[in-house]
């Protein structure tokens, strides 16, 4: 069993501007569970995720790791795993490469990039370029790498994004997984519908205060629950339920008791001998509690301290010690924080045929408080809700017993979907203008990787390189700060581009072995500036390799447009039919979010490649679809999102059409606010117009 750890932030503040994105957080993270880290959109979950691992620096409170702070952790790696809410990668990478880059780096041996690749599923496609990935490929990598040093804790950010149901499911069932082996488990998530089937304990934040904590059962609001119960014997039922002090109300339908629950009503009727013929919980959804939670509607009572779960790891589970209703943890006693069961209708008893007497219940002055007991919990489902621990795999099990030929069958005819559809990445959330006295100090980062073998940076641009390339997980500012003002990510164009004196000339004939190869000279013999050289030679081999679909020449000349010939179509450009074009891994802000949500959920990456490499406003026969657009193509063009899909969306009228740059971040707000394309009408062509100026689409 792999030791989990201690998380515990401690009145952690932190604010931007002088505005409050995380106030006061307190709150603990035990070992052996899956702790979901709940909140809107800006609530804060990001920032503070940050703070505990040395990214930003904390105005005030600590948030540690077992006692130590980040910038204290040898081999932080080790230590802690951490999936970034939308990973990126170099696109001319294969993942064995990346993995290669990442176990040296984090000091364990080669062998295990094939273990963590078996895990994640991605051992059939580990050679293959990362430019080929689809986003849930990506996710699996950016998984691989976290657990590539085998961390008791495991931090996920936001890892549903973009990931399809079979993508969510793979995911929950290895943060299930991962936390039975003991380790500590924290995802965020802005969905609670998204995690409660995997969730042991919630922590919600809401404005950057933590609103509630506590297990994921604690979060129903026992005033709300109702019971419809019902009796051949009516009166003796609602005699029953006065004497014990329920309030209730006589309907048609049976009587409705307000405050209770099915298993404290059932054994009500159980102990005074009635047979009941109808007993219904109800109550309002998970979902409906959380909505009301965030939107301060609903006050929960915090747990103060939570029992380990069953064959779970002693610990004294979430202290709650900011927002309203917020208990102190510290000393507190141990809840049982499992419901009790629901108790089944009983039924058999004998009964007579007695008309109801309304008499007898009216006036009748019952006192809530009184007849409850523990036994009455509500009913809850299994937390994990998981009766598989083995994470779905492309092709072949992550480990343990093969599946079925049938399964295996699906499994594969899964990975071909998938190996056919592009690439893409983006950072929804870089678009933060992130403020450098925010950035917890570099000399954190270079700790980091000096104790993991790696030498510090020799410069604050070597550290950049290095950061940036050693740890897309582990991000640090400036790439962040590079994301967020639309510069090209170094993921997919190298940092060297901005320093073409230093490009390494290669042959044009030269492929990407050839390039691997001097890479793995200059690694082999790499000093100080080992991941820097390694990125110039990777850079050079992209741009003047003869392979352009992950790099296209224009970077060169990073301010020029591309000016495709619309009657002559390119060299492997795809048909007007082809909805596939094999695109480069985009770090557009918004452009993973957008992707999900132009395919509807079903095919987001292929829905999306249609989309970036298809001009729906085009005449098909005259203006054939545009082929690989480019970061600084796309950067200096207006971008048309189709409504339904590229092929029906070759009018105007079925277009929606948003604009923007790189510079400024894509506005790809009417999409994104509204969380589903939307139906084009007639405004969108004015919309359009206003946003589109005199320019037009390539
Ligand atoms: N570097 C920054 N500069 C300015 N404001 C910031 C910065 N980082 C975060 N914020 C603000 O802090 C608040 C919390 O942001 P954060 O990213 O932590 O939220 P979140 O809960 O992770 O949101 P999401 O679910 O959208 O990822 C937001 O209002 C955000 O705009």
């Amino acid at each position: 069993m792999t030791d989990g750890k201690v998380l515990e932030f401690t009145g952690v503040t932190k604010t931007f501007d002088g505005i409050a994105a995380v106030s006061d957080f307190t709150a603990r993270v035990d070992p052996g569970f899956v702790t979901a880290f709940l909140g809107p959109n800006g609530a804060g979950k990001t920032t503070t995720l940050r703070i505990l691992l040395g990214q930003l620096r904390a105005n005030a409170g600590t948030a540690t790791i077992d006692g130590r702070t980040f910038a204290q952790l040898t081999s932080p790696r080790r230590h802690v795993g951490w999936v970034p809410e939308s990973p990126s990668f170099r696109a001319r990478r294969t993942a064995t490469k990346h993995l290669t880059t990442v176990a040296r780096q984090t000091g364990v041996p080669a062998t295990r990039v094939a273990e963590v690749l078996s895990l994640v599923g991605l051992s059939d496609v580990a050679d293959m370029r990362i430019s080929g990935y689809s986003l849930g490929m990506t996710q699996r990598l950016a998984v691989a790498e976290a657990l590539i040093g085998d961390p008791g804790v495991l931090i996920l950010d936001e890892p549903a994004n973009g990931l399809d149901p079979e993508g969510i499911r793979w995911m929950r069932l290895l943060m299930r997984r991962l936390a039975d082996e003991g380790r500590t488990v924290l995802v965020s998530s802005h969905l609670l519908s998204e995690i409660q089937q995997v969730a042991d304990r919630l922590l919600v934040i809401s404005n950057g205060s933590l609103v509630f904590a506590g297990a994921i059962e604690d979060l129903e609001d026992a005033s709300s629950l109702s019971v419809t119960v019902d009796a051949a014997d009516r009166t003796a039922l609602s005699r029953a339920l006065r004497d014990a002090g329920y309030e209730f109300e006589l309907l048609r339908s049976g009587i409705s008791v307000h405050g209770a629950s099915a298993a404290q009503i059932g054994a009500l009727a159980a102990s005074a001998g009635i047979a009941l013929t109808t007993l219904q919980q109800r109550s309002p959804s998970l979902e409906d509690v959380f909505i009301q939670l965030v939107s301060g509607q609903y006050v929960a009572p915090m747990t103060a301290a939570l029992p380990p779960a069953s064959g779970g790891l002693a610990g004294g589970g979430l202290a709650g010690g900011a927002g309203a209703g917020a208990t102190d943890g510290a000393g507190a006693e141990a809840t049982d924080g499992a419901a009790a069961e629901a108790t089944e209708p009983t039924d058999g008893a004998a009964s007579e045929d007695v008309v109801i007497d309304p008499e007898q219940v009216e006036g009748s002055e019952p006192d809530p408080a009184e007849g409850r007991d523990s036994a009455g919990d509500p009913a809850t489902a299994d937390a994990g809700g998981m009766t598989e621990a083995t994470p779905a795999t492309w092709g072949r099990p992550a480990s343990s017993e093969p599946t079925s030929d049938e399964e295996f069958a699906r499994e594969v005819a899964e990975a071909d979907a998938f190996l056919q559809a592009p690439a893409l990445d983006g950072d929804p959330g870089a678009a933060h203008a992130w403020d450098d006295e925010d950035v917890a100090p570099q000399l954190t980062q270079d700790d980091a990787a000096a104790a993991e073998g790696v030498s510090p940076s020799a410069s604050a641009e070597g550290a950049e390189h290095a950061a940036a390339d050693d740890d897309h997980g582990q991000p640090d500012e400036s790439a962040q700060a590079d994301r967020a003002d639309g510069e090209r990510d170094d993921a997919d164009v190298p940092d060297v581009l901005e320093e073409p004196d230093e490009i390494v000339e290669l042959d044009e004939d030269e492929d990407e072995a050839a390039a691997d190869e001097i890479e793995g000279e200059i690694v082999d013999d790499g000093g100080d500036d080992e991941t820097e050289r390694e990125s110039e030679v990777e850079a050079t081999a992209a741009v003047d390799g003869e392979d352009d679909a992950d790099v296209p020449d224009v970077l060169e000349e990073p301010d020029e447009v591309i000016e495709l010939d619309e009657d002559e179509p390119q060299e492997d450009e795809p048909t007007a039919d082809d909805t596939r074009v094999d695109l480069p891994p985009l770090s557009l802000p918004g452009s993973a979010r957008l992707a999900n949500l132009l395919a509807g959920g079903s095919e987001p990456v292929a829905g999306a490649a249609a989309f970036l490499g298809h001009d729906p406003l085009a005449d098909d026969a005259a203006h054939p679809p545009v082929t690989a657009p480019t970061v600084d193509d796309l950067a200096t063009r207006t971008i048309l999102i189709p409504t339904f899909g590229v092929e029906e969306s070759t009018e105007d009228e079925d277009a929606a059409v948003v604009e923007g740059e790189n510079e400024e971040g894509y506005s790809f707000d009417d999409i994104l606010s509204g969380g589903e394309p939307h139906e084009a009408d007639e405004h969108d062509a004015d919309r359009r117009d206003d946003e589109m100026g005199s320019s037009h689409p390539v």
